[in-house]
């Protein structure tokens, strides 16, 4: 093996190969809890060029991969258990070009979601797919995952965004997939595969990233709600009047515990089961009017019980910070997750579901929920009592796993709205996805992977 990892230091540059003990441990993981961390080693490429020959190695020398970007993947799609080679992408962090006509931008893979959107916001523009990892999280992740987040209800996916995609196969052919083009009827797009394919194909190099028009005035409702059921309304009554850019929901177990973690006062008078957060961009006075008085009619109909609107940028962010610190706020609980779909019309009959099964197995486990429930995107974590093993723990929650899943089945729910399949959701992907479906994702697999190197062992 050393000889064929001093082959691998002749591709790569001066220090971009490390086996040391504590990079072995952090670049090896994302941030999904427990599973065995052990890879070979760390590569650090620099080009697509050098990708594509470490692809070319791996082949040869039958080492499997693992794509390392931001490492916040949360189905642990990113984590090296074999001694897998981990191809990290935080050198490939370099934004490429950028054309005015067509408010396109190419950037490597390892650009942060950040630095992408400070990029547009310099020249004006604005890349709206967010999430609270954004600090950490890379494109090439983001793309590899389909990652969503909280402004998904008005601007779509990372998918919507994407124009083109420079990708290394499993073979370690470089392909360009369609290069920005707004049109192009020749066949299958295959740019449409490599998003959310989690690195099983092979690996994102560099993006073409469309920007739009910045929002001028975002405007936050906190709203305090009596009962789930109510959220249905709530999205009928403003959506019908007013274009939200986020609808998100949390419950008061989230809200708490936020408040004490981070000092924070109560955003709203009245305590209630949950709250819900909706943002739009105020561009007129007309549209606060008609968010007024879309929220008179929700009081009226006891679909709100009291609120909050933000009267300034900071005081929208303030308010944010109530929903987007909770996963930090209970990750020192380890918290089991689940992140599911249903449309949204399903939401609150599936929530009760998930609650009374929970509830009836393991009564002491405190479950919290919070997410885009305007997707219909649910994040279910469920926290272990303070006395119990963790790994008693966990095989608690694989039990009831497949409870949940019947019930997310019947109503053509998805296992994985946003976080993906990785390591994590494996088990539970016939709950999604038909036999017939997997098969032929296999047989793609085998197409750009004959031999099994990119991220083996993760999705299917
Ligand atoms: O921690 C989670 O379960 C969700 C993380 C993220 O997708 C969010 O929406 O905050
Ligand atoms: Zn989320």
């Amino acid at each position: 093996m050393q000889s064929s990892l001093d082959a691998l230091k002749s591709i790569l540059d001066a220090d971009c190969l490390l086996t040391d003990n504590d990079s072995l441990q952090q670049y090896g993981k994302d941030w999904t809890n427990n599973y065995s961390i052990s890879p070979l080693a760390i590569a650090f490429p620099k080009t697509t060029d050098q990708v594509a020959e470490i692809v070319r190695w791996a082949n040869k020398n039958q080492v499997a991969l693992v794509p390392s970007g931001g490492r916040t993947g949360l189905s642990g799609g990113a984590v090296a258990s074999n001694h897998e080679l981990v191809v990290a992408f935080d050198k490939m962090n370099q934004i490429e070009n950028f054309e005015q006509s067509t408010q396109q931008v190419t950037c490597q893979a390892g650009v942060i979601t950040e630095q992408l959107q400070q990029f547009a916001m310099d020249n004006d523009l604005y890349y709206p797919v967010d999430f609270a990892s954004s600090g950490s999280s890379q494109i090439g992740g983001n793309i590899a995952t389909n990652a969503g987040g909280i402004k998904v209800i008005r601007y779509g996916l990372t998918r919507d965004w994407v124009m083109g995609l420079t990708v290394v196969t499993g073979k370690g052919d470089i392909l360009n997939l369609n290069s920005g083009l707004i049109k192009n009827a020749t066949g299958f797009d295959l740019r449409h595969l490599f998003i959310g394919s989690e690195g099983i194909l092979g690996f994102i190099t560099e993006a073409t990233i469309k920007l739009t028009r910045q929002p001028t005035s975002l405007t936050v409702l906190l709203l305090a709600i009596p009962e789930l059921e109510k959220v249905k309304t709530l999205l009928n009554l403003f959506q019908k009047d007013i274009e939200l850019t986020a609808f998100e929901f949390f419950s008061d177990k989230a809200m708490e515990k936020v408040m004490k973690h981070h000092n924070l006062p109560r955003p709203v008078e009245s305590e209630a089961p949950f709250y819900c957060l909706l943002e739009f961009d105020a561009t007129s006075e007309e549209i606060i009017e008609r968010a007024l008085s879309c929220f008179e009619s929700g009081l009226e109909d006891e679909a709100i019980l009291n609120g909050v609107m933000s009267q300034s940028q900071q005081q929208a962010d303030e308010l944010w910070k109530y929903r987007e610190y909770i996963s930090e706020t209970i990750s020192s609980r380890k918290p089991y997750k689940n992140d599911i779909a249903v449309t949204p019309d399903k939401v609150s009959d599936f929530l009760h579901k998930v609650d009374s099964i929970v509830s009836e197995h393991y009564p002491a486990f405190e479950v919290i929920w919070f997410g885009h429930i305007g997707d219909g995107n649910l994040h279910l974590n469920i926290l272990a009592p303070e006395d119990m093993e963790y790994k008693d723990f966990i095989s608690a929650c694989e039990k009831v796993n497949p409870l949940i899943f019947s019930e997310l089945q019947k109503m053509g729910g998805s296992i994985s709205a946003e976080h993906g399949v990785g390591l994590l959701k494996k088990p539970y992907l016939s709950y999604s996805r038909s036999e017939q479906e997997i098969a032929y994702m296999q047989g793609i697999k085998l197409a750009f992977d004959p031999n099994n190197i990119m991220n083996p062992g993760k999705v299917f």
